[in-house]
Order: C-alpha cells, then structure tokens, then sequence
C-alpha cells in the first residue's frame, strides 16, 4: 500500500469536532463548537485565532492529549497510509499511543518542558524507538539521523547531554527531531517558535516546512502570528467562535480576508470581532 495518499484527498479530515471543558458541577464549557477542517499531504496548514479561541485545545484534542477535564467528540479521520483511515478521536488509548509517535507526531510551545529533565537526549530517542518496536542496533543510527535532519551535529556530547544544558533552540529542534523520527504522516506544531529569536524561528520554520513538502506529510501549524502564517503556510484556517470561520490558501486569504474576524486579524485588531 502507498505511503501517499489519493491525489486530491485529505490526509486528515477533521468533521464536526466539538470541544467540551468541564467548569464545575457538571457543568460544561463549549470551547470548539463543529470545527471541521482538512489538511492536505505535503501542505502547512496554519490554524489562526486571537488568544483564548481554543487552537490549543483543538490541536491537542485531535491527537489525545487534551487535558484531564477536557472532552472531544466528531471525527478526525487521518489516512495511515496502511489501508483505510482511522479515526483518531474513536481509537483506544493504547491504539492511540501506537498511531501518536509512529503516525502522528506533535511539538509544543516549551520544548523544555516536553523533554524530561532526568533523560538525556540520546535516551529519548532510544524510549521512543525501543516503544515502537525498533531493534535495539538501530536505534541510535535512526536517532542520529532525525538529529542530523534537524541541523544539529548528533555528536556524543549532544547525545548524552540533559535538557537544562540545551539552549532554546537547540531544545526545540531535538524535540522536532524526536516527533519525526519515526517519520510521521501528520505533525502538529503548536506556538513553537514564540520563544525562539528571529533567525531560530525562521531556521526552525524553514526545516519544518522543508521536511513536510519532501515527506508528503501534513503540518498543522498551530500560531497566533499571521506573519509566521503567511510567510510558512500553504493554507491558513481562522479559528473564531469554536469553528473555522475562513479557510483557503494563504496569499489569497491575507490579500483578501472575507470574513470581518479575519479582516480585523491581518489590520493588526485582535481584539476586534470579540
Ligand atoms: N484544561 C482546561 N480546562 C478548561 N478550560 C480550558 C483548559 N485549557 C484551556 N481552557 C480554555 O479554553 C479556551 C481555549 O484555550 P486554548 O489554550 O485552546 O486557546 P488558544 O487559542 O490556544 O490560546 P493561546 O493563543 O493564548 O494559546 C480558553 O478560554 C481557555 O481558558
């Protein structure tokens, strides 16, 4: 079966998804009210919206890892390249933690914070390998080389070192690294340059955007910053409400937004439309 999916299909087509917070009493929170959005193989799809619009909870919820108290129904239905899609909001846990890493990989705001301070970086790499099943000769060549495609020199000493003695960059990109090394089909990356300085970003953006268009992955590009978006993604779909109030290809929606959430975002007003 071919990695690639159909020309023209989606390789994730979300429907319908509603995002629920618990606030207390039994008492819920809507927070993503029938989202639906596709993201396209070997395309960067930006999801936009002002603070607080609910991009976090909606990337998260796509892949699982919505926090405790946060509850996502609809469909999400990501071609694995192995048959017939699955539904990544109808799988198990355990089929989850098998899809999330080897088909899915995804890259938060603190890279820091995602990497565990006791593991050197070699070590994260060997847990997720050994995890999916890699033998165990190859696990430090495939490490080595997910570093490599990154931009750092996977020497020992980078190797063996801790988190805490990465600088910002450095982290992100091992934590990019990590995501794609068992070359996932669909990558979610959330707010990851927002601490990174100018040159960083746009190496970090660059890398990413190079290796989605040569995998023929999607990446979902989780920001706030319309000019990340503009400069980085194929397509840019604007959060506003709990649901996609616009959505098309990136130069075209910046030159023209037609929707006033829009239009209130690119003349720099975020608080507009609120
Ligand atoms: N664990 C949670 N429980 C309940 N509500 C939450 C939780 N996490 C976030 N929220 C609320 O859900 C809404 C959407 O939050 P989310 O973090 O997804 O927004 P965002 O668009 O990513 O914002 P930002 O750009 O500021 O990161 C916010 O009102 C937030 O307060």
């Amino acid at each position: 079966m071919s990695r690639r999916a159909a020309p023209g299909a989606p390789l994730l087509r979300v429907g319908g998804l509603v995002v629920e917070a618990a606030t207390g009493g039994g008492a819920v929170r809507r927070i993503v009210d029938g989202l639906d959005l596709d993201l396209h193989p070997g395309e960067v799809t930006a999801l936009v919206g002002r603070s607080g619009s609910g991009k976090t909870l909606t990337a998260r919820s796509l892949i699982g890892l919505a926090p405790r108290g946060v509850l996502a129904r609809g469909s999400a239905l990501l071609d694995t390249g192995d048959g017939a899609p699955v539904d990544l909001l109808a799988l198990s846990r355990r089929r989850l933690r098998a899809v999330r890493g080897a088909r899915v990989g995804a890259v938060f705001q603190e890279a820091q914070a995602g990497l565990n301070p006791t593991v050197r970086v070699g070590g994260h790499f060997t847990e997720t390998l050994a995890a999916h099943g890699v033998p165990r000769s190859e696990r430090r060549a495939a490490g080595a080389a997910a570093l490599a495609r990154v931009g750092l020199v996977p020497s020992t000493g980078l190797w063996t070192a801790y988190p805490f003695e990465l600088s910002g960059g450095q982290a992100q990109r091992v934590a990019i690294a990590l995501a794609t090394v068992l070359a996932p089909r669909l990558l979610i990356a959330d707010e990851i340059t927002s601490a990174l300085d100018a040159v960083t970003r746009a190496e970090v953006l660059d890398l990413l955007r190079g290796q989605t268009v040569a995998a023929g992955c999607a990446l979902l590009l989780v920001t706030h910053d319309l000019d990340v978006a503009g400069r980085w993604a194929d397509r840019i779909a604007v959060l506003d409400g709990g649901r996609i109030v616009e959505h098309g290809r990136a130069a075209a929606l910046l030159a023209a937004p037609a929707h006033p959430f829009t239009r209130a975002l690119v003349g720099g007003d975020e608080g507009a439309g609120a």
